[in-house]
């Protein structure tokens, strides 16, 4: 004898077109009212839920044949262990404008929204450091010129970290410290609650003068996170175990904005394939090497140059024999101590350069590094590519990064890679 129950779940578990449609869940088969609670599952990227016990129970009813009371659980257990499967399943991504703050691309800001109800600040994602700051309603109003801040009284879900600071000073002499509160913290739409969110106590004067820049998403390793006694985790690493894929690319533009991405690589922004190589992460900047470099249409020059990624520094750092080699095919190119590098006649040509990854070549155009006037009038220019001697370590910054399409890997071992777009 078949009952109405039966009949009821089998008409739900007549196999409807399955494509996008998702099967009915069966939550739960109450024996007594033959009532049943449907649940539609979720199931991230579309997966299709199939339960072994379900077809079993259709056979029954098929054959007239009432299913036993234990095929009847079996579905909902299996159910169960789908659901939580899928709960596990990684499933989160973002995407995000990358948003020159000046004419001359000095860096780039993505908006980021803080706290309960979401605070929006525009943050420089910065790979070459690894703490998470932003200006703040501790900020001394004469250091605050135009930028948006952080006020974590106004937020319902920030927290003090109580006991806890942190100071921080960058290659190019700038600097902030402060106090630190944890915050829910997104950016183009991938949260993660308690993100450490470092106040601003003091900044110095060139952030002040950044009137564009709320602060500083740091995207190093965290071995460099500043925060004593207790160093705290990049958005990245506290985003890491959610995301689809454990990366984050960066597609930064000559003169435009550009973009972001965590936790997929977007095949619509590169062309060719993706050139990997490995990264040290030690001490915690995205190291890796060159293959090589040439000039203008010269010949591809092997050698490893080492070096690091950093969305967070305008220009290209090299050792000063490759600078040299470049600016000598550049009339009226000199090492100016007065202005503090390479600098040329903005009339003169420029050749391109062109950087391996591996067995990959990427060509920065000659516009990216006949950087910018030395000031609104004058015929002096000074140049996107400099000497790396005076700072100890190759830097491979935004002229060089945005010649490419970046993919910056936190698998185990980490690594970079790069693509044509
Ligand atoms: C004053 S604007 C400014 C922006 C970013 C930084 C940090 N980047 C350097 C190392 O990544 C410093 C200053």
């Amino acid at each position: 004898m078949v009952s109405l129950t039966d009949l009821f779940l089998a008409s739900l578990l007549v196999p409807t077109s399955l494509g996008s449609a998702l099967p009915p869940r069966i939550d739960t088969i109450d024996q007594r009212g033959g009532r049943v609670t449907l649940k539609q599952v979720r199931n991230p990227r579309g997966h299709k839920a199939f339960n072994p016990a379900r077809a079993t129970y259709r056979t029954f009813l098929k054959y007239g044949v009432p299913a036993p009371d234990y095929i009847k659980k079996a579905v909902a257990h299996i159910d169960e262990e789908q659901e939580e499967a899928f709960a596990r399943i990684k499933r989160d991504t973002g995407s995000a404008a990358a948003i020159p703050i000046n004419e001359v691309d000095i860096a780039y800001v993505t908006p980021v929204t803080i706290g309960t109800p979401p605070q929006t600040l525009m943050l420089d994602l910065d790979t070459g450091s690894s703490d998470l700051w932003v200006f703040s309603s501790l900020t001394p109003s004469n250091q605050v010129r135009g930028q948006e801040i952080y006020s974590p009284t106004k937020s319902s879900t920030s927290k003090l970290l109580s006991g806890h600071t942190w100071s921080i000073r960058y290659g190019d002499g700038s600097g902030s410290r402060g106090t630190v509160y944890t915050d829910n913290f997104t950016i183009g739409g991938l949260e993660v609650k308690s993100q450490a969110v470092q106040a601003a106590l003091e900044v110095s004067s060139s952030f002040t003068q950044e009137q564009s820049l709320d602060g500083l998403v740091g995207l190093g390793f965290s071995a460099l996170n500043t925060v004593r006694p207790s160093s705290q985790l990049t958005f990245f690493d506290n985003a890491r175990p959610n995301l689809d894929e454990e990366v984050f690319t960066a597609d930064l533009k000559y003169h435009a904005t550009g973009s972001y991405d965590f936790g997929f690589i977007d095949s619509k922004k590169y062309a060719g394939n993706i050139t990997y190589t490995t990264v040290q992460q030690s001490p915690g900047y995205w190291t890796h090497s060159l293959s090589g470099y040439s000039v203008g249409s010269g010949a591809f020059q092997a050698s490893q140059i080492s070096g690091i990624s950093d969305t967070g520094t305008t220009l290209l750092y090299l050792p000063t024999a490759i600078v040299t080699a470049y600016y000598r095919q550049v009339q009226g190119a000199q090492n100016s101590q007065y202005y503090g590098g390479y600098v040329f006649p903005c009339s003169s040509t420029l050749p391109t350069f062109t950087f391996g990854i591996e067995g990959a070549r990427f060509t920065i155009p000659a516009s990216y590094i006949n950087y910018t006037r030395i000031s609104p009038t004058s015929t002096t220019c000074y140049g996107g590519l400099q000497s790396s001697s005076g700072l100890g370590i190759n830097i491979f910054g935004d002229v060089a990064l945005k010649a490419a399409f970046v993919v910056f890997s936190g698998t185990n071992p980490p690594r970079i890679g790069f693509a044509i777009k």
